[in-house]
């Protein structure tokens, strides 16, 4: 493994003469990895070829989804948070099974070319074999965390991308997936190895609460308050012989998993006899503390529902939902407004999801995104050497990408006005002029925009034309902000649910604070203080007000008025939010249930248990 990158461009160019010029191993310009990647390739691949992308069928990745819905459910929260910090940075999050094949992606492809977008999709194949030398190939073949910078990349082709990847280890200390981040290799993001390895440890942690029901887990670790965080040691225990364990138990008792795998406990640590004991010895006289704990962990909770792994179905928003989808199969430009992180993209999305159109492409623009230079091109497409450093085959682009399916464009508010005028006329006759070509091509799309700014006081100033504005607007669905929301303590509960997969529980007070707090970044800031807050917390607990960061606690004149907490009882509260529910819902539990963003089962349990208990430790 390497720590932060120092190669320069001078380097990687030396060690590609050397090689492929001179057939001269590189070292050391290039890393050893690298080199030995290098040699693996030069047998089957040529690096100046470009081989056809192949993308699996979609029922074949679906398929495949489904064999890792646990390491899914595990890693993409953390593809989500990863893909947030790496925000405007030209970098896009995936997530591959141990054949190269990428499952999942999270992030903007808006920097890369057509090729390298399709390139970089769920259903491609980054296997060493197929794509020569790069992150999530060589890591497979390597079997340890990998940088592949610009040129490092076999084809020349990749070139394009700088791409830092590493193993996910199930509880067995087997390769069950890669996680990697590529990035435009114009960018030198020194910390994008260690921003993956960080994620893979919470996965990985991740990966051991669901552990088989004869099973035990002792937690250790040399601090106790790092006990029950991702930094601790876990191993799962089966009649006290170590059957399961994460990377950080591997590395505390020194040594490696082959070595502790089906081994008794106490040929590793010493408890004194007391199996309970909170510190043990390991056999070179290190004291670590321990938890053990005393029930199997938990089975996952019923999740709410929710699309796509991960977002909750909003009942709040599922009339507009529905209204938007007939709006939409009528062939009807719908248009989302709402402050950032209100979840426009995601209702786009669903959208396109729910509608007709959902066997086609969705096709995301993200107008304040587009590189002046390339904008035309970049949407209109262009034919064979319309401009010089136009690829041979010219480029069909983005918006006859989304043929037969949903053009989806992101902050509509920002689109410069001449390109105002030419999508106006795409609008109008659906059609497309590609550069250098005076042939209109027809298209077919439907079309949703999404903005946060308001655009009738930019029409107003000029800046965003009347006439497009009354295209695009033909149903505007209006997405709340957190803090109008009177359902926001039934969606945090919901939220919370659906991120916690180990039985914590918000306290009423914590709860309070959160339902209080003004939330300017909405579901998005929401959605990453709870996974912080579930990270800090063991498995199996409350999340106290202490946990909660500063800034939520903040300064009491940033929070919203919000009725205190009745009696600061969690079970009061649940009850009263349930009883107004089944109150507007005029005594009917389906619609209460949907008002409330739970199932109906969930709320008829709620009914006999209203603080939502769940089975305790014995
Ligand atoms: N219905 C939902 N359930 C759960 N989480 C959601 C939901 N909608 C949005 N989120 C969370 O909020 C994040 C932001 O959503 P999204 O990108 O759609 O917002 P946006 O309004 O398009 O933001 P921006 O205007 O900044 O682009 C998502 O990544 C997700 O974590």
């Amino acid at each position: 493994m390497r720590g932060p990158t120092i190669k320069t461009h001078t380097d990687i160019e030396s060690a590609r003469r050397q090689f492929f010029e001179h057939g001269r191993m590189p070292s050391p310009s290039v890393s050893n990895v690298i080199a030995q990647s290098w040699l693996r390739c030069a047998d089957r691949l040529d690096p100046d070829a470009r081989p056809p992308i192949e993308i699996t069928e979609w029922k074949t990745l679906e398929h495949r989804r489904d064999l890792h819905a646990e390491l899914r459910r595990a890693a993409l929260p953390e593809l989500d948070a990863l893909a947030e910090l790496l925000r405007g940075s030209e970098s896009l999050v995936l997530l591959a099974d141990t054949e190269g094949l990428i499952l999942d992606t999270v992030g903007n492809t808006d920097f890369l070319d057509k090729t390298a977008r399709i390139a970089l999709q769920p259903g491609a194949i980054w296997s060493e074999a197929q794509r020569g030398t790069n992150a999530i190939g060589t890591t497979l073949a390597e079997e340890r965390a990998v940088e592949v910078l610009g040129r490092e990349h076999f084809l020349e082709c990749n070139e394009i991308l700088n791409c830092h990847a590493a193993p996910i280890l199930n509880t067995r200390g087997e390769i069950c997936a890669v996680m990697d981040v590529s990035s435009n290799s114009r960018l030198n993001n020194l910390h994008a190895l260690g921003m993956v390895r960080m994620a893979i440890r919470i996965v990985e942690h991740r990966l051991t609460y669901t552990v088989p029901a004869d099973c035990r887990v002792l937690r250790l670790h040399q601090q106790a308050q790092l006990l029950g965080s991702y930094r601790e040691g876990v191993l799962i225990l089966r009649d006290e012989h170590i059957v399961g364990a994460n990377r950080t138990a591997v590395q505390l008792l020194h040594t490696h998993w082959q070595e502790l795998l089906d081994t008794p406990l106490e040929q590793w640590l010493e408890t004194g006899g007391d199996p309970r004991a909170s510190i043990a010895r390991t056999l070179d006289g290190r004291q670590l503390h321990t938890a053990r704990q005393c029930t199997p962990s938990p089975k996952p909770r019923p999740r709410a529902p929710a699309i796509n792994d991960g977002f909750i179905d909003d009942p709040s928003t599922s009339v507009q939902l529905e209204q938007a989808v007939a709006v939409l199969n009528a062939g009807i430009a719908v248009l989302v407004c709402g402050e950032t992180g209100t979840g426009k993209e995601v209702f786009a999305r669903r959208l396109h999801a729910r509608s007709h159109r959902r066997s086609g492409p969705f096709v995301a623009i993200n107008c304040a995104a587009l590189p002046e230079t390339l904008i035309e091109s970049e949407l209109f497409g262009y034919t064979d050497g319309a401009f010089t450093g136009a690829r041979r085959k010219g480029a069909l682009g983005r918006i006859r990408e989304a043929d037969g399916g949903v053009l989806f464009l992101d902050e509509i508010g920002d689109m410069p006005l001449a390109l105002q005028a030419r999508l106006l006329r795409v609008l109008q006759d659906r059609t497309v002029i590609p550069l250098g070509c005076g042939t209109p091509v027809t298209v077919d799309f439907d079309l949703i925009c999404a903005t946060n700014r308001r655009l009738e006081p930019l029409s107003a100033a000029g800046r965003f034309r009347k006439d497009l504005y009354y295209r695009i607007q033909g149903y505007n669905v209006r997405l709340s902000a957190l803090r109008e929301r009177h359902d926001r303590i039934a969606f945090i509960l919901s939220l919370f649910e659906h991120l916690d997969t180990s039985n914590r529980q918000l306290s009423p007070q914590t709860l309070q604070y959160l339902a209080a707090h003004p939330w300017p970044g909405n579901l998005r800031q929401l959605t990453n203080a709870l996974r912080t807050l579930i990270a800090l917390t063991p498995p199996g607990s409350t999340i106290e007000v202490e946990t909660l960061p500063d800034d939520l606690l903040g300064d009491s004149s940033d929070c919203m008025a919000f009725p205190p907490l009745l009696g600061g009882d969690l079970r009061a509260l649940n009850r009263a939010a349930i009883e107004r529910a089944l109150e507007m819902a005029n005594g009917s539990v389906s619609k209460a249930a949907r008002q409330l963003g739970v199932h109906r089962s969930t709320l008829y349990r709620r009914l006999r248990d209203p603080a939502g208990n769940k089975p305790h430790c014995q």
